[in-house]
């Protein structure tokens, strides 16, 4: 084994060199792999299908022109991740523009720029949007956002369908469902094309997505039978990705496949018309392709444990803190030698919370030397904070021995652009 691990075949000593640390790595390889198994296996004969990229869990300007020329389309849920959809020359035909409280400015904005197709959430944002097309001369495409009540095995923060979820409306609430539909009829340049549904993420069970189909498919019976009819479900993201060795996702052939069929098998019962499914894939895209390569700084032992400090933490990967998420890491410029101490990876954040890996087997270490945490490509830059003023690291792309700069380092003058002062600062 070489002692200096490479990625997307550059090694990271290289990559430090290069570009410092902490920095986000993403193996292009990877990513443009898992678009190729949505595009491939997402598919079949029964109906139209649509892969969107849920670009929350990784934006930037270079990841969106990557998934157009894979030809996925983009869900996004704020006008910064629309605009960075625009900025990579995303047609507004393959923009979804998702969010439970949407400003008058943000939905604005996209009506201005055409996006074609609004998951609503709720009756305000119904009305709202028959007022804003009275005097736009385009046809607005709508999906309307289900609660459907189902509880998938994931952390409570991460769960989105919950009873009192934040999210949709409630699928009993036949009446409020009924109503907003009505709503938007009332409009020429508005048509409702179906229903969307989020069950939540990192989810492991095929169960929990066929059990979403069957209660989908039901609403839209009993829609049809109102003489509500509908030809799109949008059965939201959520695949589950590898970040520990006690992970095993359902590889994507399988779980299409399951979907697929499911909606079919549905379709047939309930003798629904429904002519395109979508999903809406984010983690799964882009969760194992990322890496972040650290520093190690000081390193301390405690009465009960031994810290090894990296030069990022929370403010660049906030998930362990926020979700109790689990990661594996190794010290990457001597991959050869054994993993013979258990030590608590730690960031250089004011908060005792900031752990990266609460205990975890590497091969002894010093500083100088580079940390690599694995699977941080979803829900890491783009949740990015700067808490205690830290600086927003760089993102890379590597492939083919080569490395390219994707997103440059923040600054100092950056980071207090905004900072209005009296005087001009020193
Ligand atoms: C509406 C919606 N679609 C898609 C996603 C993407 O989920 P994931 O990254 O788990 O695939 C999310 C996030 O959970 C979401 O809220
Ligand atoms: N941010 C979450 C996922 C939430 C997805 C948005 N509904 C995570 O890092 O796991």
């Amino acid at each position: 084994m070489d002692a200096v691990l490479k990625i997307g075949g550059v090694p990271v000593t290289e990559l430090k060199e290069r570009y410092g640390t902490p920095l986000y790595v993403y193996d292009e390889e990877k990513l443009l792999h898992q678009c190729r198994q949505y595009s491939q296996y997402f598919s079949c004969d029964a109906f139209d299908t649509e892969v969107l990229y849920a670009s929350k869990a990784f934006s930037c300007i270079e990841m969106l022109r990557l998934v157009k020329n894979q030809g996925l389309s983009v869900d996004v849920v704020s006008m910064g991740e629309l605009f960075t959809a625009l900025k990579a020359g995303i047609s507004p035909d393959r923009i979804y523009f998702h969010g439970n409280n949407k400003t008058l400015e943000e939905i604005q904005y996209a009506l201005d720029n055409h996006v074609q197709t609004f998951i609503v959430d709720n009756l305000q944002e119904a009305y709202l949007l028959v007022e804003e097309m009275k005097t736009r001369d385009y046809v607005l495409h709508v999906l309307l956002r289900i609660n459907p009540c189902i509880e998938a095995h994931t952390h409570a923060y991460i769960q989105t369908a919950n009873i009192d979820s934040k999210f949709g409306i409630h699928l009993e609430s036949i009446s409020q469902i009924v109503d907003l539909i009505q709503t938007l009829k009332q409009s020429n340049h508005i048509v409702f094309d179906g229903f969307h549904a989020h069950i939540g993420s990192q989810i492991f069970e095929k169960e929990a997505f066929v059990k979403e189909i069957e209660t989908m498919f039901s609403l839209i019976d009993t829609m049809q039978k109102k003489g509500i009819l509908c030809n799109t479900l949008n059965l939201g993201g959520g695949f589950a990705v590898h970040y520990t060795n006690e992970d095993q996702p359902i590889p994507i052939s399988v779980f299409s496949s399951v979907i697929l069929e499911t909606c079919q098998k549905m379709q047939e019962l309930y003798h629904t018309n429904i002519q395109k499914i979508l999903i809406e894939p984010g983690r799964s895209i882009v969760a194992e392709a990322g890496s972040t390569l650290y520093t190690v700084g000081f390193i301390k032992k405690t009465p009960h444990k031994k810290y090894v400090f990296v030069d990022g933490g929370m403010s660049d990967n906030i998930r362990p803190s926020l979700y109790q998420a689990k990661y594996e890491a190794d010290i990457v410029n001597h991959m050869d030698q054994k993993k013979t101490e258990i030590v608590c990876v730690a960031g250089k954040c004011c908060e005792s919370g900031d752990i990266l890996i609460d205990s975890i087997a590497l091969s002894p270490c010093d500083s100088g030397d580079l940390l690599m945490v694995y699977s941080t490509g979803a829900y890491g830059f783009s949740m990015f904070n700067n808490y205690n003023r830290n600086l927003r690291p760089a993102v890379v792309f590597v492939k083919e021995g080569n490395s390219r700069l994707v997103v440059k380092r923040e600054t100092l003058q950056e980071l207090v652009r905004g900072d209005v002062c009296d005087e001009d600062p020193v």
